[in-house]
């Protein structure tokens, strides 16, 4: 899904911006044009699977009724078997869990399929892909972690990239349409790695909600990850 034809997607994540203001920080990056948000980002932290505790599901259905940009539901969460398929009732776009979190990850892909939704794996910064690529084809995105999830506003690790590297050869090799994401530490400084590493969508937290102009911040991400992206080749 990464090719010269499509521009750069960016999710920014609601992680950084104002919890008493969710609707109008929606809106913030809901203008038009290259300032447009593709996805916006919803972190959905238990304090069990992660040691911090964000929004579930009421909150979610709140921000359906808020936006219509599409929202990305990432559950870092115990169970997600049992949590994630009501997240793709309830109308979200992608709903994306953890690896680490489930002994079936193919179960619960295809309940979030089948409840409407693209369904998403995610991957902490150690854990390794291989034992997850012959499960690829269950899913509509992979989420790679480049930071511990948890909380926002953390250094990027650029160890990962080699697994961006790796995904990108593997869906070209195999013709596989999956689209790739990273989350965690994104933003002026980091973005360009990103791109040239192949990745597709590009969440980014506090550098889109702690600019002057959240739309604005967008629109300059996309541009210096397409930028990165044509000169990589
Ligand atoms: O899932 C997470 C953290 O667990 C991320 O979505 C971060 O919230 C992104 O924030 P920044 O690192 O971009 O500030």
């Amino acid at each position: 899904m990464c090719d010269s034809g499509s521009a750069p997607m960016i999710a920014p994540s609601i992680l950084s911006a104002d919890f008493a203001n969710l609707g109008a920080e929606a809106e913030a990056v809901a203008g038009s044009g290259t300032n447009r948000a593709d996805w916006l980002h919803v972190d959905v932290m238990d304090a069990h699977f992660v040691p911090n505790l964000t929004l579930g599901l009421p909150v979610v259905e709140s921000l359906l009724k808020a936006t219509d940009i599409p929202l990305d539901c990432h559950l870092m969460i115990e169970d997600p078997g049992r949590w994630a398929p009501p997240y793709a009732e309830a109308g979200a776009y992608n709903v994306t869990f953890h690896a680490e979190a489930t002994d079936d990850p193919v179960a619960v892909a295809r309940d979030v399929r089948a409840a409407g939704a693209k369904a998403g794996l995610s991957i902490k910064p150690g854990t390794p892909l291989e034992p997850y690529l012959q499960i690829l084809r269950d899913f509509d995105t992979l989420l790679i972690m480049s930071v511990e999830p948890g909380f926002g506003g953390q250094q990027f690790i650029p160890e990962v990239l080699a697994k961006a590297r790796a995904i990108r050869k593997f869906i070209d090799s195999e013709d596989l349409r999956l689209l790739v994401e990273i989350d965690g530490g994104i933003n002026a400084d980091t973005i360009e790695q990103a791109a040239e590493a192949g990745i597709d969508c590009f969440v980014a937290g506090s550098a889109v909600y702690g600019a002057a102009d959240p739309g604005a911040a967008v629109g300059a991400l996309r541009a210096q990850a397409a930028a990165a992206r044509a000169s990589a080749g």
